[in-house]
């Protein structure tokens, strides 16, 4: 029961609340239109920030992208609405480490990931991860899986080949994973950059891989603007508000506690 005076109080949090929700969703609509696409020189270097200025480990950031993936997939890939067979694809650098934190967060939330995970390293972080993933029974591929296996076996398939390190042509290594996904018709979501595209230009003239979700992470790079898939999103819910300013990121808020965020 409210007193009168609590009953206007609360009537008066309750208006400012309102405006406050309308106020945030009008800046992340402000925001769409004027967030940075970053060249990939600025990808690298506000990524070098963090680990130098800010002090970050690659690990920290690496388990907060990975999981910011993991959710933006389950958000739009429920498990009620689809089946639970995912199929990770990890590349030899941090966008592969992203798709090793991710494919672990699936598993703990009820989804079947499996690793095709072709060119390891003897880094530590990428040991650790990869004994992380199996410690989970989290099956690894032998084998490049070949469309069939893709349009088959699995519900969808996550791209975390290449990210913003990438420099093109493809090397023949990954000629027949990109095939693949090239001409699968299973879902496909990338992280941070669909692999094979260039990070600025977009799809190659020759064709390319077309996702249906992409998980931007920090900021959209500028290949982003030629993104026809049905879902955008962005995670990484790590960028101290002077980084941001810096750069002039102009980022959306992310709603409450969410480490993700649909942009489109
Ligand atoms: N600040 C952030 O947003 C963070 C993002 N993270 C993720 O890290 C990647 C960038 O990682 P990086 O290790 O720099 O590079 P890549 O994974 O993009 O790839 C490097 C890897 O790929 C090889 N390679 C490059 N070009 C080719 C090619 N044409 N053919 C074959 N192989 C190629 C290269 O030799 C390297 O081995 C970013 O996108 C995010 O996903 C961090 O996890 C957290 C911070
Ligand atoms: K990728």
């Amino acid at each position: 029961m409210f007193s009168q005076q609590g009953l206007r109080l609360y009537r008066f949090l309750r208006h400012i609340n309102k405006k406050g929700t309308e106020f945030s969703s009008l800046r992340n609509k402000y925001c769409t239109y004027t967030m940075k696409y970053l060249e990939q020189n600025e990808a690298i270097n506000i990524d070098q920030e963090l680990f130098t200025t800010y002090k970050f480990s690659v690990d920290q950031l690496m388990e907060l992208a990975g999981l910011s993936c993991a959710v933006s997939i389950a958000e739009c890939y429920p498990l009620k609405k689809i089946n639970k067979a995912v199929l990770v694809c990890c590349g030899p650098g941090n966008n592969g480490g992203d798709g090793l934190v991710c494919a672990r967060h699936l598993k703990l939330f009820g989804y079947n990931p499996v690793v095709y995970y072709p060119k390891r390293t003897e880094k530590e972080l990428y040991q650790n991860l990869t004994v992380q993933c199996k410690a989970m029974e989290i099956p690894f591929l032998e084998q490049v899986p070949d469309v069939n296996e893709l349009n088959c076996t699995y519900d969808i398939l996550v791209d975390a080949l290449f990210g913003f390190s990438f420099k093109p042509p493809v090397r023949p290594e990954f000629a027949s994973i990109l095939d693949g996904l090239q001409e699968t018709h299973t879902p496909i979501c990338s992280i941070d950059i669909p692999s094979g595209w260039d990070v600025e230009t977009g799809i190659p003239a020759s064709g390319g891989i077309k996702p249906e979700l992409l998980i931007s992470l920090t900021a959209p790079k500028k290949c982003a603007n030629t993104f026809k898939g049905k879902y955008h999103y962005l995670g990484g819910r790590f960028v101290p508000p002077a980084l941001a300013t810096k750069y002039n990121l102009n980022l959306p808020d992310y709603p409450g506690t969410s480490c993700c965020i649909k942009l489109n």
